[in-house]
């Protein structure tokens, strides 16, 4: 588990950790680790460091200082070193003094510092950063060529909510201090390679405000069958999902939900045909009613949004069991508030929207997209599971899970479908109903890099590999 802390809580820790710290230990601490990091870039990048030239992208702030004082230890190493201040007059005082101690120069034209480097520190701002790049600086940025290694954060992009509104730095790496925070994981295609230096504010940083499930983590957690186990036991997925005009969905999240557990899967719905004739270890039959005992139920992916749909919404919510509801459910549950009260407010749910569906019953999502999954889990008492790159997960307690996606192929059609049918599967096994959707996004990524393999790929092969998928997760926790 990584956890994930946003800059206010970040400055509480450093301000308890100044306390018994003499002053400057931290910055130095910070800068030595960027240093290292900034070393091993450069030998990987040009075969050797000795002769080759780092620019330092300095702003008025400690990001700047960070910067200048990994400068100095780079100087120390034999590296040239020259520093862009973009505001002079602000440039941290004692890191420009180490700097210039060290031998490293102020450079005089920008322009030209930035095109000979052979790697760019990008010291402009870090945590108390507000809004884009400023012009200068964003007028710099766009001319540099080498890699860029970030300070602490990419400046540009929100530290809190990973916005970029406008012009931001691209690292080809990232090297932060003390913890990770919201931007690293919700903005990581800004980051590049994430390294984290240790600077001694954990035990001051307290219980995260934000977890990123490991591999291992959701590996070891998924269920499979015991030795006492039956089909039964290790509990039957319902689908009520799927119409006349819609079998693909149902097909899909049943695939999903039987490549997922070894349990049961049973269908109801109009799909039951396609349904059967893809999967024929299904018990497939037409209406919510006629299905025999279910341990969740997954309703929504295809439904439709007339009547019909509307009261097998009503049944499954009623039913008594955890339940996913994902696509037209929550288009409905959106257009009538009195539907929510078919709910057992003490059965938990896990609702699955993307931006579009979030709106219909949550009010758009924002420039926060914690905030909002957080507020909408708080007023729905469900687990909201708030889709996009960077999936965020909210319990209606405030815990949240996000779930940074390694690459954009999970955006093809159906694929929605697959993660639902996931969901259910986990919640019939019994997972409290924030892993069963954070362990499900985990595995649906880990299915859409090896569905995709560098070309494009589609919901029917996302079901294929998902044994493959679990099978990597299982891995990663040491089963073998
Ligand atoms: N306090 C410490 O001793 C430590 C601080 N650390 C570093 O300090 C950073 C935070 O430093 P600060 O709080 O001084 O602030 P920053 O360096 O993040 O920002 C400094 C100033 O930049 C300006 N600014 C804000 N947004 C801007 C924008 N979009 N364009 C241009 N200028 C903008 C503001 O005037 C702001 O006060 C961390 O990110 C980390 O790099 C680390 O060295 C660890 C220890
Ligand atoms: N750009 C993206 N990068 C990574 N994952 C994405 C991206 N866009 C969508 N996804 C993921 O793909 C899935 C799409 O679900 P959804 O919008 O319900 O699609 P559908 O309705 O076609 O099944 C979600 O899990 C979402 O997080
Ligand atoms: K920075």
């Amino acid at each position: 588990m990584s956890g994930v802390w946003g800059a206010d809580r970040v400055r509480a820790a450093e301000d308890e950790v100044f306390k018994r710290v003499p002053e400057g230990a931290l910055m130095r601490r910070a800068a030595f680790g960027l240093a290292n990091h900034a070393m091993t870039m450069l030998a990987e990048l040009t075969g050797g460091v000795a002769g080759r030239r780092v620019t330092l992208l300095v702003g008025a702030g400690n990001n700047g200082g960070d910067a200048l004082w990994a400068g100095h230890f780079l100087r120390r190493r034999g590296v040239a070193v020259e520093a862009v201040l973009l505001s002079p007059d602000r440039a941290h005082p004692a890191g420009l003094a180490a700097l210039r101690r060290s031998g490293g120069r102020i450079a005089a034209d920008h322009l030209a510092a930035v095109r000979s480097a052979d790697l760019v520190l990008d010291g402009i701002v870090g945590l108390s950063a507000r809004g884009p790049l400023r012009p200068a600086a964003a007028g710099l940025v766009e001319q540099v060529e080498a890699p860029i290694l970030a300070v602490d954060l990419p400046s540009g992009v929100d530290p809190d909510t990973g916005v970029v509104a406008g012009p931001a730095v691209h690292a080809d790496a990232t090297v932060t201090f003390g913890c990770l925070k919201p931007v690293h994981v919700l903005a990581a295609g800004h980051c590049g390679e994430i390294h984290l230096v240790d600077i001694g504010i954990r035990a001051e940083l307290g219980e995260p405000e934000l977890v990123v499930l490991s591999d291992a983590e959701v590996g070891a957690r998924w269920p499979v069958p015991g030795p006492t186990d039956d089909k039964y036991t290790q509990g039957v997925t319902g689908i009520a999902a799927g119409s006349a005009v819609y079998p693909g969905a149902a097909v899909l999240a049943v695939g999903a939900a039987i490549r997922a557990t070894s349990g049961m899967v049973r269908y109801a719905g109009e799909a039951a045909d396609p349904v059967r004739d893809r999967w024929p270890e299904v018990v497939a039959t037409g209406s919510v009613t006629d299905t025999g005992r279910v341990q969740s139920w997954v309703v929504g992916p295809g439904l439709g949004t007339g009547k019909a749909g509307a009261e097998v919404l009503r049944r499954v919510l009623a039913a008594g069991v955890p339940v996913c509801a994902d696509a037209d459910a929550i288009t409905l549950l959106a257009a009538e508030e009195s539907r929510w009260d078919d709910r057992d407010p003490d059965t938990p749910m896990v609702l699955t929207p993307h931006d579009r569906e979030f709106a219909r019953f949550a009010g758009a999502v924002g420039a926060d997209r914690v905030a909002a999954a957080r507020r909408a889990a708080a007023r729905t008492g469900a687990v909201v599971l708030l889709k996009g790159h960077a999936t965020v997960v909210a319990a209606p307690d405030g815990r949240v899970l996000v779930n940074p996606a390694r690459s954009a192929w999970l955006a093809t059609a159906g694929s929605g479908d697959v993660l639902a049918g996931l969901i259910g599967a986990l919640l019939a096994s019994g997972l409290d109903p924030l892993l069963a959707a954070g362990c499900a996004v985990r595995a649906h990524e880990v299915a859409g890099q090896l569905a995709a393999r560098d070309a494009p790929t589609s919901a029917s092969v996302l079901v294929e590999v998902l044994p493959e998928a679990i099978r990597t997760l299982r891995l990663a926790a040491g089963f073998r």
